[in-house]
């Protein structure tokens, strides 16, 4: 039987803006208030997922979230007609309104946390959905996440999918984000590496000064216990508290893992020695590559600005690994002299792809927050929703669709403008049937 890893990208929303919701996230602080393009965004997604799926690699496509969330805000005490919700909040409680109307569901590296049915003890694939409890604006999301799932892995045969974990800071879960597998095939068991920020129920634990620690190990337990794993197959490690402070919010800003590779930052993790022998001798047998890259190539600094390590490193279907960098790891000095020499080195990585992705870079997502990992055989992948898998078909599908309901400008402003609600639903509505999602969302149930 084959087996592939997919990715699934998060289809940019008709609300992307810069609203500076995330604290702890350099890059949306600092590019608060800013101007954004919710059409160039949604394409320059699409292009990336489009050369993944040319690649020969299988790639899917999330649809976004509703936004402005009006549901939210009549939950928070907003009542009357849509406009008139979005005319109050706007008045009263604009930092709420920013919070229901950000489109931060395209990261879906943060949408859920996915084993893979090799790893599994009752042989389904797993999905828990992430809470995002740290983050008002991203705390509105598991619900439609998860609807979103069950619609397009819509088998039981094959899928099993949970409830996000309860909404408690105690089990703050930021899905996929803090988690990589690493494995020697796709189809078979791996280890499932959890990397957490805090211990909540210790409070003489390490943890951060300055910026919170969004994952919790109990949460990252629970996660593990739901998808039925084998000790023997996972590995908790804790994130440095120092690099969080410096602006790393997920571990996906300083490590990726793929098959047999794990490329991290010497100061991504605490007790990093002792944790890379857990993973070796988890591992097993095979040759492990453990890719360290030091603070005197690449400073804490220059890989947060750059995301060299918020990329995807993918297996090409020559059995040589890629990685998906962002156009800003080029323009970095330090990161492009080090990615140009890391393809010369005795690892599978051997050549890195750029793609243009710096809409969402200015919310501090990456070509790697903009995916879910999902990896499945063929009787699996068959079994998903076909019509949210890339193709030639879709992707002129998806961006006529975009050409038709985006702006080409946004600005925090407008979001209480009722005129965009009305656009956002209308294109909502209409993917949902390009995409044969069903009723996913609170305003066609
Ligand atoms: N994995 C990348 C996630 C980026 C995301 N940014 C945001 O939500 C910024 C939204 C804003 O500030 O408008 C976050 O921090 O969770």
């Amino acid at each position: 039987m084959k087996h592939f890893e997919a990715n699934f990208d998060g289809l940019v929303g008709p609300t992307h803006n810069y609203a500076g919701l995330s604290f702890g996230n350099v890059a949306s602080l600092n590019n608060a208030a800013a101007t954004s393009s919710p059409k160039d965004a949604a394409k320059q997604g699409l292009k990336k997922a489009k050369a993944l799926a040319d690649l020969g690699l299988v790639q899917g496509m999330f649809a976004p979230q509703e936004r402005p969330d009006i549901h939210s805000l009549r939950r928070m005490g907003f009542s009357g007609t849509d406009s008139d919700i979005l005319n109050k909040a706007a008045k009263e409680a604009p930092a709420l309104l920013r919070a229901c109307c950000s489109a931060s569901s395209m990261w879906t590296a943060n949408a859920a946390t996915v084993s893979p049915s090799a790893d599994t003890h009752d042989g389904k694939l797993h999905f828990t959905p992430a809470n995002l409890v740290d983050k008002l604006h991203r705390s509105i999301e598991p619900t439609t996440t998860g609807n979103i799932l069950q619609a397009t892995f819509n088998d039981s045969r094959y899928f099993k999918h949970h409830q996000h974990l309860p909404e408690h800071t105690s089990f703050g879960d930021e899905g996929a984000a803090n988690h990589t597998r690493l494995c020697s095939e796709y189809g078979h068991a791996g280890v499932e590496l959890f990397v957490y920020g805090q211990e909540a129920t210790n409070p003489s634990a390490p943890r951060p000064q300055k910026f919170p620690a969004r994952q919790t190990l109990e949460a990252s337990q629970a996660v593990a216990r739901l998808h039925q794993l084998d000790d023997d197959g996972t590995v908790y490690i804790q994130q440095n508290p120092d690099v969080i402070d410096q602006g790393v919010f997920h571990n996906d800003v300083i490590a990726v893992g793929n098959q047999n590779v794990l490329f991290y930052h010497e100061q991504a993790f605490l007790n990093t020695q002792a944790k890379l022998t857990e993973i070796k001798n988890k591992f097993g047998e095979s040759a492990l590559h453990f890719i360290e890259v030091p603070t005197s190539k690449v400073a804490i600094q220059d890989a947060v600005k750059s995301y060299l390590f918020n990329t995807q490193v993918v297996t090409l279907p020559s059995g040589e690994m890629a990685i998906i960098a962002p156009t800003n790891c080029q323009e970095n000095p330090a990161v492009f002299a080090y990615l140009n020499e890391l393809v010369t080195l005795n690892t599978p990585i051997k050549q890195v792809l750029y793609f243009d992705v710096k809409q969402s870079m200015q919310n501090g997502g990456g070509p790697a927050c903009l995916r879910l990992r999902v990896a499945m055989n063929q009787d699996e992948v068959a079994a998903v929703n076909q019509h949210t898998l890339m193709n030639d078909g879709l992707f002129n599908r998806l961006n006529q669709w975009v050409d038709k309901h985006y702006r080409d400008r946004l600005l925090v402003a407008d979001l209480a403008d009722p005129q965009l609600l009305i656009e956002s639903r209308t294109a909502l509505d209409e993917l949902t049937q390009i995409m044969q999602l069903g009723s996913v969302y609170q305003f066609q149930r």
